[in-house]
Protein backbone atom coordinates (compact mmCIF):
# COMPACT_ATOMS: atom_id res chain seq x y z
CA UNK A 1 0.00 0.00 0.00
CA UNK A 2 1.03 3.37 -0.57
CA UNK A 3 1.51 6.57 1.62
CA UNK A 4 -0.72 8.74 2.16
CA UNK A 5 -1.40 12.29 3.57
CA UNK A 6 -3.98 11.48 5.94
CA UNK A 7 -3.77 11.18 9.40
CA UNK A 8 -5.65 8.24 9.44
CA UNK A 9 -5.79 5.86 6.04
CA UNK A 10 -7.71 2.66 6.13
CA UNK A 11 -8.09 0.66 3.05
CA UNK A 12 -10.09 -2.34 2.26
CA UNK A 13 -10.30 -3.46 5.87
CA UNK A 14 -12.49 -6.61 7.02
CA UNK A 15 -13.75 -8.24 9.82
CA UNK A 16 -15.85 -11.71 9.88
CA UNK A 17 -17.27 -13.06 12.80
CA UNK A 18 -17.84 -16.65 12.47
CA UNK A 19 -18.10 -15.82 8.44
CA UNK A 20 -20.39 -12.77 8.90
CA UNK A 21 -18.69 -10.10 7.30
CA UNK A 22 -19.53 -6.84 10.13
CA UNK A 23 -16.75 -4.51 8.20
CA UNK A 24 -16.65 -5.41 4.41
CA UNK A 25 -13.72 -4.14 2.33
CA UNK A 26 -14.15 -0.62 3.64
CA UNK A 27 -12.00 1.95 2.55
CA UNK A 28 -11.71 5.66 5.07
CA UNK A 29 -9.43 8.48 5.10
CA UNK A 30 -9.34 11.30 7.64
CA UNK A 31 -7.67 14.02 7.92
CA UNK A 32 -5.80 16.09 10.81
CA UNK A 33 -7.72 19.19 12.33
CA UNK A 34 -11.13 16.97 10.81
CA UNK A 35 -14.27 16.14 12.49
CA UNK A 36 -15.79 13.05 11.05
CA UNK A 37 -18.97 11.85 11.79
CA UNK A 38 -20.01 8.24 11.47
CA UNK A 39 -23.54 7.76 10.29
CA UNK A 40 -25.71 4.67 10.28
CA UNK A 41 -28.40 2.26 10.78
CA UNK A 42 -28.10 -0.22 13.63
CA UNK A 43 -25.95 -2.97 13.05
CA UNK A 44 -24.08 -0.74 9.96
CA UNK A 45 -20.41 -1.67 11.90
CA UNK A 46 -19.91 1.61 13.45
CA UNK A 47 -18.45 0.57 16.30
CA UNK A 48 -17.15 -2.92 14.89
CA UNK A 49 -14.91 0.01 12.48
CA UNK A 50 -13.68 1.97 15.99
CA UNK A 51 -13.22 -1.43 17.38
CA UNK A 52 -10.92 -2.19 14.70
CA UNK A 53 -8.76 0.98 14.98
CA UNK A 54 -8.34 1.07 18.63
CA UNK A 55 -7.27 -2.35 18.59
CA UNK A 56 -9.86 -3.81 20.66
CA UNK A 57 -10.65 -5.83 17.47
CA UNK A 58 -8.88 -7.77 15.29
CA UNK A 59 -8.95 -7.02 11.44
CA UNK A 60 -9.20 -9.85 9.61
CA UNK A 61 -7.68 -8.12 6.50
CA UNK A 62 -6.91 -4.96 5.05
CA UNK A 63 -5.21 -2.20 6.81
CA UNK A 64 -5.52 1.03 9.05
CA UNK A 65 -2.68 2.87 9.07
CA UNK A 66 -1.98 6.58 11.38
CA UNK A 67 0.32 9.03 9.86
CA UNK A 68 1.48 6.07 7.82
CA UNK A 69 1.86 3.46 10.27
CA UNK A 70 0.44 0.25 10.18
CA UNK A 71 -1.83 -0.69 13.35
CA UNK A 72 -3.21 -3.57 12.41
CA UNK A 73 -0.18 -5.83 13.99
CA UNK A 74 -0.11 -3.52 16.74
CA UNK A 75 -1.59 -4.18 20.52
CA UNK A 76 -4.72 -2.04 21.76
CA UNK A 77 -2.42 -0.13 24.53
CA UNK A 78 0.54 0.73 22.32
CA UNK A 79 -1.83 2.21 20.04
CA UNK A 80 -2.84 4.36 23.14
CA UNK A 81 0.62 5.37 22.98
CA UNK A 82 0.83 6.32 19.70
CA UNK A 83 -1.94 8.85 20.18
CA UNK A 84 -5.16 7.22 19.41
CA UNK A 85 -7.65 7.89 21.95
CA UNK A 86 -11.11 6.13 22.47
CA UNK A 87 -14.21 7.33 24.67
CA UNK A 88 -17.03 4.34 24.95
CA UNK A 89 -21.13 5.08 25.68
CA UNK A 90 -20.43 4.42 29.40
CA UNK A 91 -18.02 7.05 31.29
CA UNK A 92 -14.86 5.07 32.95
CA UNK A 93 -14.01 7.32 35.62
CA UNK A 94 -13.24 6.80 39.29
CA UNK A 95 -16.17 7.92 40.91
CA UNK A 96 -14.51 8.37 44.54
CA UNK A 97 -12.12 10.75 42.68
CA UNK A 98 -11.64 14.25 42.41
CA UNK A 99 -12.29 15.78 38.93
CA UNK A 100 -8.59 16.88 39.46
CA UNK A 101 -7.07 13.34 40.68
CA UNK A 102 -8.97 11.92 37.74
CA UNK A 103 -7.25 14.13 35.44
CA UNK A 104 -3.77 14.15 37.11
CA UNK A 105 -3.94 10.09 37.42
CA UNK A 106 -4.94 10.29 33.45
CA UNK A 107 -1.45 11.94 32.38
CA UNK A 108 1.13 10.01 30.87
CA UNK A 109 3.87 9.52 33.06
CA UNK A 110 1.26 8.39 35.95
CA UNK A 111 0.61 5.24 34.30
CA UNK A 112 4.72 4.38 34.54
CA UNK A 113 5.86 1.06 35.91
CA UNK A 114 5.26 2.51 39.13
CA UNK A 115 1.90 3.39 38.81
CA UNK A 116 -0.67 5.90 39.74
CA UNK A 117 0.38 6.25 43.31
CA UNK A 118 3.98 7.10 43.26
CA UNK A 119 3.55 9.50 40.64
CA UNK A 120 4.41 13.21 42.08
CA UNK A 121 2.02 16.13 41.06
CA UNK A 122 4.62 18.56 39.14
CA UNK A 123 3.95 21.82 38.73
CA UNK A 124 3.75 20.31 34.64
CA UNK A 125 0.87 18.27 35.35
CA UNK A 126 -0.68 20.59 37.55
CA UNK A 127 -0.96 23.16 35.06
CA UNK A 128 -2.04 20.44 32.50
CA UNK A 129 -4.82 19.52 34.66
CA UNK A 130 -5.99 23.46 35.02
CA UNK A 131 -5.58 23.74 31.48
CA UNK A 132 -7.62 20.61 30.45
CA UNK A 133 -10.34 21.06 33.15
CA UNK A 134 -10.65 24.59 31.93
CA UNK A 135 -11.67 23.24 28.28
CA UNK A 136 -14.16 20.63 29.21
CA UNK A 137 -15.81 23.08 31.39
CA UNK A 138 -14.88 21.72 34.72
CA UNK A 139 -12.61 24.29 35.86
CA UNK A 140 -14.40 25.27 38.94
CA UNK A 141 -15.19 22.08 39.65
CA UNK A 142 -11.57 20.09 40.56
CA UNK A 143 -12.35 19.23 44.50
CA UNK A 144 -15.57 17.83 43.57
CA UNK A 145 -15.27 14.32 43.61
CA UNK A 146 -16.38 12.69 40.23
CA UNK A 147 -19.54 10.54 41.56
CA UNK A 148 -21.24 13.73 41.93
CA UNK A 149 -21.06 15.28 38.81
CA UNK A 150 -24.03 15.49 36.14
CA UNK A 151 -24.19 12.85 33.54
CA UNK A 152 -23.09 15.39 31.14
CA UNK A 153 -19.68 16.30 33.31
CA UNK A 154 -19.00 12.89 33.63
CA UNK A 155 -18.66 12.31 29.28
CA UNK A 156 -16.73 15.52 29.62
CA UNK A 157 -14.32 14.16 32.56
CA UNK A 158 -13.71 11.49 30.47
CA UNK A 159 -13.03 13.49 27.26
CA UNK A 160 -10.57 15.09 29.37
CA UNK A 161 -8.93 12.23 30.66
CA UNK A 162 -8.42 11.32 27.36
CA UNK A 163 -7.17 15.06 26.67
CA UNK A 164 -4.93 14.36 29.01
CA UNK A 165 -2.97 12.13 26.94
CA UNK A 166 -3.06 14.27 24.14
CA UNK A 167 -4.32 11.98 21.62
CA UNK A 168 -4.17 13.05 18.18
CA UNK A 169 -6.50 10.79 17.00
CA UNK A 170 -9.65 10.92 19.15
CA UNK A 171 -13.10 8.98 18.82
CA UNK A 172 -16.02 8.96 20.86
CA UNK A 173 -19.02 6.56 20.35
CA UNK A 174 -22.45 8.64 21.00
CA UNK A 175 -20.84 11.46 23.35
CA UNK A 176 -24.30 13.18 24.18
CA UNK A 177 -26.57 9.98 24.60
CA UNK A 178 -28.54 11.14 27.88
CA UNK A 179 -27.06 14.65 27.95
CA UNK A 180 -29.93 17.60 28.61
CA UNK A 181 -29.96 20.38 25.54
CA UNK A 182 -27.75 22.58 27.09
CA UNK A 183 -24.81 19.94 27.68
CA UNK A 184 -25.60 19.11 24.17
CA UNK A 185 -24.50 22.49 22.95
CA UNK A 186 -21.96 22.73 24.92
CA UNK A 187 -20.44 19.54 23.87
CA UNK A 188 -20.54 20.24 20.33
CA UNK A 189 -18.55 23.34 21.06
CA UNK A 190 -16.08 21.64 22.83
CA UNK A 191 -16.13 19.07 19.95
CA UNK A 192 -15.52 21.83 17.33
CA UNK A 193 -12.44 23.11 19.83
CA UNK A 194 -10.45 19.73 20.36
CA UNK A 195 -10.71 18.48 16.53
CA UNK A 196 -8.38 21.69 16.00
CA UNK A 197 -4.79 19.74 15.78
CA UNK A 198 -5.63 16.29 15.89
CA UNK A 199 -8.34 14.13 14.04
CA UNK A 200 -11.96 13.42 15.78
CA UNK A 201 -13.95 11.11 14.57
CA UNK A 202 -17.83 10.86 16.35
CA UNK A 203 -20.36 7.84 15.84
CA UNK A 204 -23.48 10.15 16.08
CA UNK A 205 -27.70 9.08 15.49
CA UNK A 206 -28.81 12.76 16.75
CA UNK A 207 -28.97 14.59 13.01
CA UNK A 208 -29.43 17.94 14.76
CA UNK A 209 -26.19 17.21 16.71
CA UNK A 210 -24.35 15.81 13.31
CA UNK A 211 -25.58 19.00 11.45
CA UNK A 212 -23.80 21.24 14.04
CA UNK A 213 -20.30 19.20 14.24
CA UNK A 214 -19.30 17.65 11.34
CA UNK A 215 -16.87 18.36 8.80
CA UNK A 216 -17.67 15.49 6.70
CA UNK A 217 -19.97 12.70 7.46
CA UNK A 218 -19.77 8.97 6.54
CA UNK A 219 -22.70 6.71 5.72
CA UNK A 220 -22.05 3.11 6.93
CA UNK A 221 -24.55 0.19 5.98
CA UNK A 222 -23.95 -3.56 6.23
CA UNK A 223 -20.41 -3.48 7.15
CA UNK A 224 -19.72 -0.71 4.30
CA UNK A 225 -19.65 2.63 3.16
CA UNK A 226 -22.79 3.31 1.32
CA UNK A 227 -21.78 7.55 1.05
CA UNK A 228 -19.56 10.25 2.72
CA UNK A 229 -19.56 13.88 2.01
CA UNK A 230 -21.00 17.32 3.99
CA UNK A 231 -24.29 17.15 5.71
CA UNK A 232 -26.26 18.14 3.23
CA UNK A 233 -24.66 15.90 0.40
CA UNK A 234 -25.88 12.63 2.79
CA UNK A 235 -28.82 13.85 3.48
CA UNK A 236 -30.04 14.40 -0.07
CA UNK A 237 -28.49 11.03 -1.20
CA UNK A 238 -31.47 8.69 -2.38
CA UNK A 239 -29.63 5.81 -0.81
CA UNK A 240 -29.07 7.11 2.62
CA UNK A 241 -32.94 8.25 2.67
CA UNK A 242 -33.88 5.33 1.42
CA UNK A 243 -31.31 3.02 4.31
CA UNK A 244 -31.17 5.39 7.22
CA UNK A 245 -32.98 8.94 7.17
CA UNK A 246 -36.49 7.58 5.73
CA UNK A 247 -36.70 5.77 8.92
N1 LIG B 1 -17.80 -9.70 18.72
C1 LIG B 1 -18.80 -9.92 17.85
N2 LIG B 1 -19.18 -11.17 17.54
C2 LIG B 1 -20.17 -11.41 16.65
N3 LIG B 1 -20.86 -10.44 16.01
C3 LIG B 1 -20.52 -9.16 16.28
C4 LIG B 1 -19.48 -8.83 17.21
N4 LIG B 1 -19.37 -7.48 17.26
C5 LIG B 1 -20.30 -7.00 16.41
N5 LIG B 1 -20.98 -8.00 15.83
C6 LIG B 1 -22.05 -7.85 14.82
O1 LIG B 1 -21.56 -6.97 13.83
C7 LIG B 1 -22.59 -6.12 13.36
C8 LIG B 1 -22.18 -4.68 13.49
O2 LIG B 1 -22.28 -4.29 14.86
P1 LIG B 1 -21.89 -2.85 15.39
O3 LIG B 1 -22.14 -2.84 16.87
O4 LIG B 1 -20.55 -2.49 14.93
O5 LIG B 1 -22.97 -1.94 14.67
P2 LIG B 1 -23.29 -0.41 14.93
O6 LIG B 1 -23.38 0.22 13.58
O7 LIG B 1 -22.33 0.15 15.90
O8 LIG B 1 -24.75 -0.49 15.54
P3 LIG B 1 -25.45 0.42 16.70
O9 LIG B 1 -25.84 1.70 16.03
O10 LIG B 1 -26.62 -0.43 17.08
O11 LIG B 1 -24.46 0.57 17.81
C9 LIG B 1 -23.85 -6.49 14.13
O12 LIG B 1 -24.61 -7.38 13.35
C10 LIG B 1 -23.29 -7.16 15.35
O13 LIG B 1 -24.22 -8.11 15.87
Amino acid sequence: MSNTDFALAVEDLTVSFDGFKAIDDLTLYVDKDELRVIIGPNGAGKTTLLDLICGRTKASGGSIKFKNEELTGIEEYKRVRKGIGRKFQTPSIYENLSVFKNLEVSFPEGRSVFGALKFSCTDTVKQRVNAVAQEIGLGDALDMEAGLLSHGQKQWLEIGMLLMQEPELLMLDEPIAGMSARERELTADLLKRICIGRSVIVIEHDMDFVAQIAHKVTVMHQGKILAEGSMEEVQSNPKVIDVYLGH
